[in-house]
């Protein structure tokens, strides 16, 4: 137990939260009093201690690392990480808890209208979250390669459901409600905060939540407030760039521009930068580089 939770604590040594000018949070996106407490009701697995976040650098030669603060997994010490073991296009490291990443078969369970209707049973499960089309049903589409598993819109707000969607048969995927929908009518963003409410007090199986950032826009405040949120809560949190296919011409700026940004924002958050990885629907970048990274956290989790 004790090994399990010195190795939990590398395996999420992002949630280490730190105080800055994000720290004030606005937690008007969930417009309810969320009542988690820092010490009440934090699933013990997901404990960090602050000491067990301190990694040295790199050695030399592997300098250019320092920079991209990299998420390294149990099991791997970040002055053994070379450039082989970075995932392309993320700063994920792959490390021996990486395993079969293949998706065989993924079956619809259910719709839940409330959290205390999800599944009950102990297999382990991943929440895709973010705003309101971001992307978050075509990313669902795109790892399991079902075009229709998850239904998809162009109009905001199409899934207003907890669905779980098991792969496997042996872990969920979660797609969530999006947030941020500025027309939703007063009932339904109640409707979406208390389901959310109640999803995240009551996942103890929630390995860690995807949480979607549109890669085409730039950094948004609702993003950091949601970031912010799930840090407060001790809740492990990979970052998805979505859209990176999405090459803007002349106006706007580049998805790699908007990303950095966005991460020169978090990094002051976090003393150690969550995993994040950029995807896209459409050409299915990041696809099987996400499913192994979730591989690594879901056998860990599993062992
Ligand atoms: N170019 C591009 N478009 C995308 C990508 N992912 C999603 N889209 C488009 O974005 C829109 C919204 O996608 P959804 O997957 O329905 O978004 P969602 O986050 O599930 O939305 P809600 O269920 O309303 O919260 C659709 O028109 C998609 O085709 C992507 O990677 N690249
Ligand atoms: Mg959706």
């Amino acid at each position: 137990m004790m090994l399990r939770n010195r190795v939990m604590s590398l395996h999420y040594p992002h949630l280490t939260w730190i105080p800055s000018k994000f720290g004030t949070i606005d937690a008007s996106w969930l417009s309810f009093q969320f009542p988690l407490s820092h010490s009440s009701r934090v699933n013990p697995k997901r404990h960090v201690s602050a000491s067990s976040i301190t990694q040295n650098p790199p050695s030399s030669g592997t300098d250019k690392f320092v920079k991209t603060f990299l998420f390294v997994p149990p099991g791997v010490e970040l002055n053994e990480v070379n450039e082989d073991m970075i995932l392309p296009g993320s700063n994920i490291v792959v490390g021996p808890y990486a395993g079969d990443a293949r998706i065989k078969e993924v079956e619809f369970v259910k719709s839940s209208g409330r959290a205390k209707d999800c599944p009950k049973d102990d297999r382990p499960e991943f929440a895709i979250l973010g705003r309101s089309n971001v992307g978050k049903s075509s990313l669902l589409n795109s790892l399991v390669r079902k075009k229709e598993v998850a239904l998809t819109s162009k109009k905001p707000g199409k899934t207003q459901l907890i669905n779980h969607f098991l792969v496997n048969k042996s872990w969920y995927i979660v797609d969530l409600p999006g947030y941020g929908f500025a027309r939703a009518s007063q009932a339904a963003r109640m409707d979406w905060s208390s389901f959310t409410k109640g999803y995240f007090s009551n996942r103890d199986t929630l390995v860690a939540v995807l949480l979607l950032i549109d890669a085409s826009v730039p950094p948004q405040k609702i993003d950091f407030d949601c970031s912010n949120w799930l840090g407060r809560n001790n809740i492990p949190v990979t970052f998805v760039f979505t859209k990176c296919d999405k090459m803007k011409m002349g106006k706007g700026k580049r998805p790699d521009e908007n990303i950095k940004e966005f991460q020169e924002l978090i990094r002051k958050n976090y003393r150690q930068h969550p995993p994040w990885i950029m995807t896209s629907s459409v050409t299915g970048l990041g696809r099987d580089e996400l499913l192994l990274h979730m591989s690594q956290l879901r056998n860990y989790w599993d062992q």
